[in-house]
């Protein structure tokens, strides 16, 4: 069993250097109880997704669904990972052998900007995570640890000796396999999605009822969100629970950020993300609250008069206001993702192809499943994590990712200054095979010491083996691609490098194949990861009775206001929340002689008039 390293495993539901980042409740995973109210009549979305599908699929702690079936290496295919190559009994590749040899890390020139990045992972902590079990006493340690003594769920990396970073052993442990209402394991194995699959603003609100009193004002009855003042700035709620998954420094405006989803302090260009919505809420909330009293009175009220409003209106009024905030919210959070960043993912005629684009009402379709495919969030959606550069700036200063992984300070700190250089920084956040040494050689380093620190390419890679996602090849296969029956097939760069790694082309695993294929045009990852990118975003169109473009009421919404929520761009909230003055036309791309800086006075708020409008008329609130 040899002298393996001794480590932790990364992730932020086990134990973050000692603080337990709190877990996903292993409790019912199989068929929980059905919806049992009358969707007919459901204006809002259950916080836990719940209502939506016929059969609740989307909502939280449920099995995530397939495109091509598992591919396990136990005879029955049931249950043990892909660890052999289709030529025999040969192991394939180590995760890490392959991150050393086909991800290094070169910096290129990008015509993205980092926003594109940020926002993709954002979009991701929305729809989906798959929770990793703990054991008793926290973590579950499977390096240096003897074959008979360890977990089940053990499925450490081995490290190629050539390696002069890690030494031996990467931890990993398997995800959690998803169980039926018995409480037995499902077969073939299938793992979880703790998360609404829907963009339904989860990670801003949270994705159960606890979560999102303790982000609102007055004890979760308010209309507004919760803020903490910090040297007079509003900034995300303090979360004083023990499990935070964050490191508090000795800094004296230290604190761990509370929002909808729990990975919000994993870095801190994370948080504004974060913060940038939730103070979206209250700007929404107040605009309409301004144009109720108009309507009532004819008078334009105060400030004062507003919140005075907020503070004093009946309970009753202060929950549907909440509720229509954030249905709106919400509704600009999917046109941003769906309609605006998308397009430089998956590319204009994939957006087409799969019925995508936002200029056309669309009906919603109880026959779509909107679950999370498996091989979306283990591989393809992933793709982001090329996108990550070594630093952020802030007043052009580089901050280095490295140095600051669950330690929120420099979010609360500098939250307007990260916005800014985080629409300036373009190199390095290109769609190749090119990693950022931060992650895949000091990932979680500065919290679990140098020994400990994970690479989270090699993760990617061995968590595709983890869910037994079929190789490259059937990928292709499945989305009607040309066969790949060659190694030459991957083109000069990559061709040679996974020959040397991979016995058979047919080995190559969906995360290395699809990095390695050629952007489409117009957008930022290749052929196969479009398809199956755009394959998920449809499911979680079309399969959204909520989605903001479809008819249906009491979901739906008038002409007038989609048109208002058309209008919104994500330059609206970020020229909000950065408070700056002016702005890239593109925020997706980086600022050049087609993408000018222009003032963030061209960019409107949302048009509160149709809402107000019809909150008062259709008697909502009195
Ligand atoms: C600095 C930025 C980021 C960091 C530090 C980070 C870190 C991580 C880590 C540690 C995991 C778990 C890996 C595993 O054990 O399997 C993960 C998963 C994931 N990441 Fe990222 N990530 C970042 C950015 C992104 C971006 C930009 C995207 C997409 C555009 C993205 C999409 C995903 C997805 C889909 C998963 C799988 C989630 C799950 O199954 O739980 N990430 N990331
Ligand atoms: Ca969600």
């Amino acid at each position: 069993t040899g002298p393996y390293c001794a480590a932790h495993p990364d992730l932020y539901y086990a134990n973050v250097n000692g603080l337990i980042a709190g877990g996903y409740d292993n409790t019912v995973i199989g068929d929980q109880s059905l919806c049992s109210k009358d969707v007919s009549t459901l204006r809002y979305r259950e916080v836990d997704g719940r209502c939506n599908h016929p059969k609740d699929y989307g909502s939280t702690v449920k099995p995530l669904k397939r495109y091509l079936k598992p591919h396990y290496q136990d005879d029955k295919g049931m249950n043990t990972p892909r660890i052999y190559s289709v030529v025999g009994k040969e192991y394939l590749p180590s995760p890490r052998l392959i991150s050393l040899k086909l991800f290094p890390d070169v910096m290129k020139e990008s015509d993205l900007s980092m926003f594109t990045m940020q926002f993709g992972q954002f979009v991701s902590h929305d729809i989906g995570v798959s929770p990793v079990p703990t054991g008793s006493n926290g973590t579950i340690k499977c390096c240096g640890v003897s074959a008979k003594q360890m977990s089940k769920e053990c499925f450490p990396i081995p490290i190629p000796k050539e390696d002069s970073r890690f030494e031996y052993c990467m931890e990993f442990v398997r995800s959690e396999a998803a169980k039926d209402e018995y409480g037995n394991q499902m077969y073939p194995r299938e793992q979880i999605n703790a998360l609404t699959s829907f963009i339904d603003g989860s990670n801003i609100y949270g994705s159960d009822i606890i979560t999102t009193q303790r982000l609102r004002t007055e004890n979760g009855k308010g209309i507004l969100l919760s803020t903490t003042i910090v040297n007079g700035k509003e900034r995300l709620p303090n979360d004083t629970s023990s499990k935070a998954a964050c490191v508090r420094t000795t800094s004296p405006t230290s604190y761990c950020q509370l929002s909808g989803d729990k990975r919000v302090n994993q870095q801190p260009v994370l948080g504004t993300q974060h913060l940038t919505f939730h103070l979206y809420h209250n700007e929404l909330a107040r605009r309409i609250v301004e144009g109720i009293i108009v309507k009532k009175t004819g008078v334009k009220p105060t400030p004062e008069q507003v919140e005075k409003y907020i503070a004093t209106a009946p309970d009753n009024v202060k929950e549907i206001l909440f509720q229509e905030v954030k249905r709106i919210n919400n509704a600009i959070f999917q046109r941003i993702a769906v309609c605006d960043y998308l397009p430089f993912v998956i590319g204009r005629s994939y957006m087409e192809m799969y019925k995508l684009t936002c200029t056309k009402r669309s009906r919603y379709n109880p026959y779509v499943d909107p679950r999370l495919a498996n091989g979306f969030i283990a591989a393809a959606y992933r793709f982001g994590h090329t996108l990550i550069p070594n630093s952020y700036p802030i007043k052009g200063v580089p901050e280095f990712f490295k140095d600051e992984f669950f330690t929120p300070d420099s979010s609360i700190d500098s939250h307007e200054e990260i916005i800014e250089g985080m629409l300036t920084v373009s190199n390095e956040v290109r769609f190749d095979r090119h990693f950022a040494k931060a992650i895949t050689e000091h990932l979680f380093e500065n919290n679990q010491g140098a020994k400990n620190a994970l690479d989270l390419a090699s993760l990617n890679i061995q968590r595709g083996r983890d869910h037994g996602i079929p190789g490259h090849y059937f990928w292709r296969m499945r989305y009607n691609l040309s066969a790949m029956n060659d190694f030459d097939d991957y083109g000069e760069e990559c061709g040679p490098v996974l020959k040397k790694l991979y016995k058979s082309v047919y080995d190559i695993d969906l995360y290395a194949g699809g990095i390695c294929e050629p952007a489409v045009p117009g957008g930022a990852v290749g052929d196969t990861f479009a398809n199956i990118i755009a394959n998920q975003f449809a499911d979680l169109k079309y399969g959204d009775r909520w989605f903001f473009t479809h008819r249906q009421k009491p979901q739906g919404f008038n002409d007038a206001q989609l048109e208002a929520i058309l209008n919104v761009h994500a330059n609206t909230l970020l020229c909000y929340s950065g408070k700056l003055p002016h702005i890239q036309r593109n925020t997706w791309l980086k600022v050049s002689d087609k993408n000018p800086i222009v003032p963030c006075s061209q960019f409107e708020h949302l048009d509160v008039d149709p809402f107000v409008e019809e909150i008062l008329s259709e008697g909502y609130i009195q």
